[in-house]
């Protein structure tokens, strides 16, 4: 097995006159679940997308499980399953006919076919659905097949924009649980997410893009530390949080920053103290200091 899944060197790449990314360096160790973070338009799609070969870099260098994506754009793409893109599913069929023509076009004989269809159904909770039309799915069983559908042919890199954007939390953690399954065999697995307790609860990595470069990477526990130990909140009468300031631990620092808060805000606030969460370090890496100044 490679070592690095991915390997990002001085990548660039623009839009007309915008400079999307801009000088991106990042590596993906094989076998873990590596999440992205960024504010919205941060450049995380347009990253999957050159590392998936859809979009082509203008400068550095780009490796996918060792194939470089310019020049051996068809290796890479015999490495990777990404989905929602190259997964078609057709609405009226069902999950099982669904699974059966991917498999069939995928150059599985049929009773191949249908021995991976009902491997998929099985592993993905579609079993109960499978005879139904996909038109009548819910969002989470939707998802399912997206993700199924995208590995009936099994690769070593799986691409995941957004998996769960619009799930409910119960679609949500059985998405994960397949997510973690698919670490436990072996597969990297490469995300996008919205939810930073997403990226907190499932990846072994994250990296967090901002102004087109990368401004952190680390375990959940390493960028939490980075942001500091303990996180200070006000709240008001209804337990709603009006200011939240991170601070080292320190008694000095604790105390030092209450009394400048309590020179600032109404006395009956309440105080809260508490560890940093995902929130607080996306906050802190992606929001410039003068928007979060506690004055
Ligand atoms: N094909 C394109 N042509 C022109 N501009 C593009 C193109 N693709 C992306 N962009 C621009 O590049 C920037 C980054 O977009 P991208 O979709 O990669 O961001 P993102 O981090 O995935 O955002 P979101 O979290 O909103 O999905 C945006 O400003 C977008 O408008």
């Amino acid at each position: 097995m490679i070592r690095s899944a991915i390997e990002i060197k001085g990548l660039k790449k623009r839009f007309g006159k915008q400079i999307v990314l801009d000088g991106i360096d990042l590596s993906v160790p094989s076998g873990v679940v590596y999440a992205l973070l960024g504010p919205n338009g941060a450049g995380k799609t347009t990253l999957i997308n050159i590392l998936s070969t859809l979009t082509v870099p203008d400068e550095g260098s780009v490796r996918v499980a060792g194939f470089d994506v310019v020049t051996e754009k068809n290796k890479v793409k015999m490495s990777i399953s990404l989905t929602g893109q190259f997964a078609a599913v057709d609405e009226v069929l069902t999950a099982e006919e669904n699974l059966m023509m991917i498999c069939r076009l995928s150059g599985l004989t049929a009773a191949e076919a249908r021995s991976r269809t009902a491997e998929l159904l099985s592993r993905f909770d579609l079993v109960s659905v499978a005879k139904k039309r996909v038109k009548t799915y819910s969002g989470g069983m939707r998802r399912r097949l997206d993700l199924a559908i995208s590995l009936v042919v099994s690769r070593p890199i799986i691409f995941l924009d957004e998996p769960t954007t619009g799930l409910d939390t119960t679609s949500r953690r059985a998405l994960w649980d397949v997510i973690l399954r698919l670490k436990e065999q072996g597969i990297t697995v490469f995300l996008t997410t919205q939810y930073l307790e997403e990226a907190d609860q499932l990846a072994d990595l994250i990296s967090v893009i901002d102004g087109g470069k990368v401004v952190a990477t680390g375990t959940a526990a390493e960028l939490k530390s980075r942001v500091g130990d303990e996180v200070i909140e006000l709240l008001n009468g209804n337990d709603e949080i009006i200011r939240s300031v991170t601070t080292s631990g320190s008694l000095h620092d604790v105390s030092r920053t209450l009394n400048e808060l309590a020179a600032k805000v109404p006395p009956d606030l309440r105080v809260n103290i508490r560890k940093p969460s995902m929130d607080d370090v996306f906050l802190a890496l992606t929001t410039k200091e003068t928007e979060r100044s506690i004055s």
